[in-house]
């Protein structure tokens, strides 16, 4: 999953977790897109942080999880 925050001032947080190291599933995607949609919708952010949970940032696309090349090709 991935989960949006948002943060003082201009600042929206989306922390990628997906243990044990924050792969991109395609419910991360969905997250990932979920939090940009929340963030463009408030005016008042200025800029999105991206980052992984637990001290990791992401491993890249899951391995074993096809769909989400599919996703990351073909969703609007
Ligand atoms: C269209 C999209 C194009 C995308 C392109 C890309 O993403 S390019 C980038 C492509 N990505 C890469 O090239 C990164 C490949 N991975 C690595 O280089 C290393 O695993 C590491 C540096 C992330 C962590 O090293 P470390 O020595 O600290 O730990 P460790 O190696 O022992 O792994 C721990 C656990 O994590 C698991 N797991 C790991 N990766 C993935 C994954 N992607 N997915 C799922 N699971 C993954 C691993 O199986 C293991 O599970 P287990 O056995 O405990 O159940």
């Amino acid at each position: 999953m991935a989960e949006y925050t948002r943060l003082w001032n201009c600042l929206a947080l989306i922390r990628l977790r997906n243990p044990p190291v924050n792969s991109i599933s395609t419910a991360v995607l969905h997250g990932i897109k979920a939090g940009l949609q929340k963030a463009l919708t408030d005016h008042t952010v200025k800029a999105i942080v991206i980052c992984g949970a637990d001290g990791k940032f992401s491993a890249g696309v899951q391995v074993c999880d096809s769909s989400v090349f599919y996703n990351a090709q073909c969703s609007p």
